[in-house]
């Protein structure tokens, strides 16, 4: 009673604005004085007031709320709505702006996913439905808000009785909310990047992966020895297809990335992908280029669709099935399926194939390059194998990035095909590599890497995961990126390669044939952990750079090439980012300053005009002096200690160099055999 009496008092106190002299009182003995937490607040200025003997404190809004579910719902506003579709002006519909609903055109839009997540076999599949199936509030109910999902067909199967819900071009911020909640290994880093881990696999799979062999691609696409496309038939390939696409409908949510590849918009590609990860669905998002809510509202049907089942493996009792793993290709269906890896990159990399596809058919040269501008518009192409610095060489910090992986060269000039860069971060530091340091920030996807449980701060260095850490974001994540990705014509096309052999000179300047044998050699030595199962670097032959990704015979790019070396008059460099002074294990990998140093001098043109020397058994012009770099590790004999081992690594390089060059040497380039002769001839002397 004693307490009800003290509080009735003290409100009847604050009410009167008295409570400046209640508390003055002293306390009665044995009750300790109330606490208060505001007397009149300072903002406002407004004294307290009491209805019914209750006081209020009104110095700010009451929220407009009576339970937690309502102010929850009050903290999201609906995105702003996106604009109605245009129609043509047509005799039917004369009016020039009449639009589809809204309504309408969420239905079109489940429809077409619908379209690609249906069975090839029964004639009822699972309900689309938009929407994350934990938020209840928009889980329909069968016999209401028809709009939100699509079926086709009367129910007849199990699967058709369930939803599947649609989580369609989510925002990075969902897709994180939805890994932390959902994907074990899904952290924020310190920098505010989706640390996320890619499953059993932490580098693609190229033994995997399938292409389908029809009457077209028999004689189209580059088949045998040395060829990445491993063919598999119509059959297996819809049983693969089948197989992910009931895996995915079993699920209760799938990720829909609806993006574009290609920056060239006359060359614009759709892709649809389908995954049931966020992880997947972020990398793609930062991967692919994003479109806007315009282009999102037109994009119809897809031109590509992949299934990434990643999680889900092939069965190893289907036909062709050599491990659980499969990678599959089918351009008839323009369809691409994943069953048995989870690793991302095989996403983009399969993408890539297809542009090795489609662009060549287009008279457009496909290149596994990076690319950046000058301020004066001077552009250099950067190939070469992975590692070998294409993503590290085309971000610079004084020139405008272009791309950092995958381009094409029309008669427009060059344009990336993605929207996004994936760097390698294994001992990546802010004091060697700023721009893309910087970059791995909220939205960034960083992959496999290790960090402190508590900081959350990442440790580049840690290998424990795998060595093939890396990190993909948005290209514009990169402050000089140029938007859009585009230039004009290259004036340099420099080759990288990574020689742990420690024999090929820190730069070269090629001639036009040896331009062209070495593109189609395409050394280097592997960098650990990419491709799966590789663990020590060792030396690689990949014919354009990129053989894991080309569909037709490596001649078809080289000869494209050449044509638009000479058309435009670029300059073809050698630029070793490997090993000197010694093999991989004796000497060491040339400074990344060293070698940054060497392609300021390309770009400014510098070196087009230095002064040169040629090398024996390689027959590559060296120049005697660059800035910025040791003269004596110019010439890598020099360099050596031992120099009896150097001429023999040098020969057994060149030996190698021939053996792999032999399964080229009966193909025609160019309308006779000259061209043929002359790249052999470019090839090491021995
Ligand atoms: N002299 C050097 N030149 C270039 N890169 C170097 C050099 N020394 C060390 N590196 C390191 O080598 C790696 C090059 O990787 P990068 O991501 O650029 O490969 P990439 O060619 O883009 O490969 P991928 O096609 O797999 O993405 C980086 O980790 C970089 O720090
Ligand atoms: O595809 C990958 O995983 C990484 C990459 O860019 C390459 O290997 O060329
Ligand atoms: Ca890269
Ligand atoms: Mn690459």
């Amino acid at each position: 009673m004693a307490a009800d009496g003290q509080a009735s008092n003290m409100d009847n106190n604050l009410a009167n604005g008295s409570s400046v002299a209640a508390s003055a009182q002293p306390p009665r003995p044995g009750v300790l004085p109330r606490i208060q937490t505001r007397i009149t607040t300072m903002a406002a200025s407004k004294p307290y007031k009491a209805e019914n003997n209750i006081c209020h404190d009104d110095s700010s809004r009451p929220v407009k709320a009576q339970t937690i579910d309502e102010l929850h719902s009050l903290q999201k506003k609906r995105s702003a709505p996106t604009t109605p579709i245009k129609q043509e002006v047509t005799a039917q519909s004369p009016t020039a702006f009449s639009t589809i609903s809204e309504e309408e055109r969420q239905r079109l839009q489940l429809q077409s996913i619908s379209a690609s997540l249906a069975s090839l076999t029964r004639e009822s599949g699972p309900k689309v439905v938009k929407g994350d199936p934990k938020r209840k509030l928009e889980t329909p109910k069968a016999h209401e808000q028809h709009h939100q999902y699509f079926t086709p067909n009367i129910s007849t199967s199990d699967s058709a009785l369930k939803f599947t819900h649609i989580l369609y071009n989510l925002s990075p911020a969902e897709l994180y909310e939805q890994a932390i909640k959902y994907e074990h290994g899904s952290f924020i880093t310190s920098s505010g990047a989706l640390a996320t881990l890619s499953g059993a696999k932490t580098g693609r799979s190229p033994r995997d992966k399938r292409v389908v062999i029809d009457e077209n691609t028999t004689d189209e696409l580059w088949w045998g020895k040395g060829s990445p496309n491993i063919e598999m038939d119509e059959h297996t390939f819809l049983v693969n297809r089948e197989r992910a696409v009931d895996y995915l409908n079993s699920l209760d949510k799938v990720f829909v990335n609806d993006q574009f590849l290609n920056w060239d918009s006359e060359n614009r590609i759709k892709v649809r992908i389908v995954s049931a990860r966020a992880y997947h669905s972020l990398f793609m998002h930062n991967m692919c280029i994003r479109p806007t809510p315009e282009e999102l509202e037109n994009f119809g049907t897809p031109d590509f669709t992949i299934y990434n089942a990643g999680q889900f493996p092939c069965n190893r009792y289907t036909h062709y099935m050599t491990s659980s793993t499969s990678i599959d290709i089918n351009l008839a269906r323009k369809e691409m399926v994943i069953l048995g890896t989870q690793y991302a990159g095989e996403m983009k990399k399969g993408l890539f194939s297809v542009m090795h596809y489609l662009m060549p058919k287009r008279g457009i040269l496909s290149l596994h390059s990076g690319c950046n501008m000058g301020k004066d518009g001077d552009v250099a192409l950067f190939f070469g194998l992975s590692g070998t610095g294409k993503t590290t060489l085309s971000t610079d910090h004084n020139r405008l990035l272009i791309g950092d992986d995958e381009h094409c060269w029309s008669d427009n000039g060059v344009s990336n095909i993605e929207g996004g860069c994936y760097a390698k971060c294994i001992d990546l530091s802010h004091e060697k590599e700023p721009d893309i340091f910087n970059a791995i920030k909220f939205g960034a996807v960083l992959e496999n890497v290790v960090f402190d449980e508590h900081t959350r701060e990442v440790d580049y260095s840690d290998k424990s995961v795998t060595e093939n850490t890396r990190a993909s974001y948005p290209i514009e994540y990169i402050p000089n990126a140029k938007i859009p990705c585009v230039g004009p014509h290259p004036k340099n096309v420099i080759l990288l390669a990574c020689d742990a052999f420690g024999v090929l000179p820190p730069v070269s300047k090629l001639t036009m044939a040896q331009t062209m044998y070495h593109f189609i050699t395409g050394y280097t030595a592997l960098v650990a952990g990419t491709e799966d199962g590789i663990k020590e670097p060792q030396a690689t032959f990949s014919a354009c750079f990129g053989a894991a990704f080309i569909m037709l015979h490596p001649t078809k790019y080289a000869a494209m090439l050449a044509e638009k070396m000479k058309k435009y008059g670029a300059t073809g460099w050698l630029v070793n980012t490997g090993w000197c002074g010694g093999r991989y294990g004796v000497g060491s990998r040339i400074k990344l300053p060293y070698t940054r140093n060497i392609i300021d001098a390309i770009h400014s043109g510098v070196l087009l005009n230095a002064e040169y020397t040629k090398t024996e058994v390689f027959g590559l012009e060296i120049p005697t002096l660059v800035e910025g770099v040791p003269s004596e590790i110019l010439n890598p004999m020099n360099a050596w200690e031992n120099k009896k081992l150097y001429k023999e690594t040098l020969l057994k390089l060149a030996g190698l160099f021939k053996q792999n060059f032999e399964v080229f040497s009966k193909y025609k380039i160019g309308s006779d055999n000259k061209l043929t002769e002359e790249i052999l001839a470019a090839g090491p002397n021995i």
